[in-house]
């Protein structure tokens, strides 16, 4: 069995050997999955066999199974050298895939999706002396859902009226559904089975039309000050609502309310004002509301389009956020008139980075395929209208979570 073990210097755990670095280099983060093990781990009722491995038997072949931890990070891709720099001090290239024979660096491999992995090849042979293997981005994306959905115990959560509840899934009866990608722009995927999926529909307006326009327009240094800046804000300070239009009436004959928004951003045509003069919490407010409602609506148009009753949303935009999730789930509740529900994901930002993990199984290089996760944090809890939860906001973003993989 060669899964590329070595060591990490600069580790504060010495017995820790990682392996099978994948990225997903989108158009705002970079997105790093990889898998430990820990010499001195011990386990366990199977029997173990050393170094972390026992050995299971499936059908008529029998694995040896590797006990760690798959780890996840991110870096906006603006600052790839950051990214860069984590790879080489950490080593992860090191343990990435070697090819039998090869000598260390000249053939190591790294998959890698999304455009980045075109993009920044060449960067990344120069720099680090590695090969990225590009993994299709869409592939990539439905793979990593569905092994979320089906290996992870309490990965799928519907979000309403400020509450959280876990959705059990149902492995025999997952397909067919809808995969919402909420990156730079969003991608929206029918999916019908493993490998089996179409990429539907998409939209230009998602997570960079947010942090783009909202960097200009509120001058936030950071995506995660925008999003706290929207938490404070009141988007009716700049919307235009029906009853702005209505004389503060609802136009109920079309089953609007008074307070439904009839135009993101419509009062600034009328108030007289320039834009120091809107508080930059309101222009966030609004703005989060305008693209997530945006979003949840076309989403559950093309659930309705192929018939789909579930809808799964991914990407890094929704970042566990209270409020963006609740605007796409009314919106998805609203048009759907109750019919079709909209889910989160634990791991939102990561499925493109897991499938391209689990892409090192497809493609025989080493036969490495994670059968089971374990979830050893706490789970979430609900402060004001903010989750606060070990996935959400910065401390997603050096988790690790304990699994075994089968390997060859
Ligand atoms: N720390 C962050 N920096 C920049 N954007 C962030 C950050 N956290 C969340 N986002 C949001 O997530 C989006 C990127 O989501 P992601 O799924 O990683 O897509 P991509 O693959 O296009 O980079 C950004 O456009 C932004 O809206
Ligand atoms: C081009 C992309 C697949 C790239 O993925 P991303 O880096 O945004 O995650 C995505 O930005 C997208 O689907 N954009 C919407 C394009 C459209 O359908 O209009």
């Amino acid at each position: 069995m060669d899964l590329g073990e070595f060591q990490i210097p600069g580790n504060s755990d010495p017995n820790q050997k990682t392996s099978h670095l994948s990225l997903d280099i989108g158009g705002s983060l970079i997105k790093l999955v990889y898998f430990s093990t820990n010499d001195g781990d011990d386990d366990d009722e199977l029997g173990r066999s050393g170094k972390g491995s026992v050995g299971v038997s499936n059908g008529n072949r029998s694995f040896p199974v590797l006990k760690g931890r798959l780890h996840f990070s991110k870096f906006e891709t603006r600052k790839i050298n950051d990214c860069l720099d984590f790879i080489q001090t950490k080593r992860l290239h090191i343990g990435g895939c070697q090819l039998l024979g090869a000598l260390p660096i000249e053939k190591t491999i790294i998959k890698a999706t999304g455009g980045g992995a075109y993009k920044y090849a060449d960067l990344f042979k120069e720099k680090l002396g590695i090969c990225l293997d590009k993994e299709d981005e869409m592939d990539c994306l439905v793979a990593g859902a569905n092994f979320l959905l089906k290996a992870v115990h309490q990965e799928a959560f519907t979000y309403l009226d400020g509450k959280k509840e876990f959705v059990q899934i149902d492995h025999n009866d997952l397909y067919p559904y809808l995969l919402v990608n909420i990156g730079s722009g969003v991608s929206m995927i029918k999916v019908e089975g493993d490998g089996k999926f179409e990429r539907v529909s998409g939209t230009n307006v998602g997570g960079g039309t947010f942090w783009g326009l909202g960097r200009l327009l509120t001058k936030c240094k950071s995506f995660d000050e925008l999003l706290e800046l929207s938490h404070q804000g009141n988007n009716r300070v700049i919307d235009m609502l029906v009853g702005d239009i209505y004389g503060g009436t609802d136009y109920s004959k079309v089953g609007l309310s008074s307070t439904t928004i009839a135009s993101s951003f419509g009062k600034a045509i009328s108030d007289k004002k320039e834009l120091q003069d809107y508080r930059p919490e309101d222009i966030a407010r609004s703005l989060l509301r305008m693209i997530s409602n945006n979003i949840g609506q076309i989403a559950y148009l093309n659930a309705l389009r192929f018939g789909l009753k579930r809808i799964f949303f991914g990407g890094f935009f929704i970042r566990g956020h209270a409020y963006t999730m609740d605007t796409i789930a009314v919106a998805v509740h609203f048009w759907s008139k109750g019919e079709a529900k909209a889910m989160f994901l634990r791991h939102e930002g990561f499925l493109g980075a897991l499938g391209a993990f689990m892409s090192y199984e497809k493609h025989g290089l080493d036969d490495l395929m994670v059968h089971h996760l374990t979830q050893k944090f706490p789970m979430s809890s609900l402060v004001g209208d903010k989750i606060c939860s070990p996935l959400n906001g910065e401390l997603n973003d050096n988790e690790s979570i304990e699994c075994s993989v089968y390997a060859s």
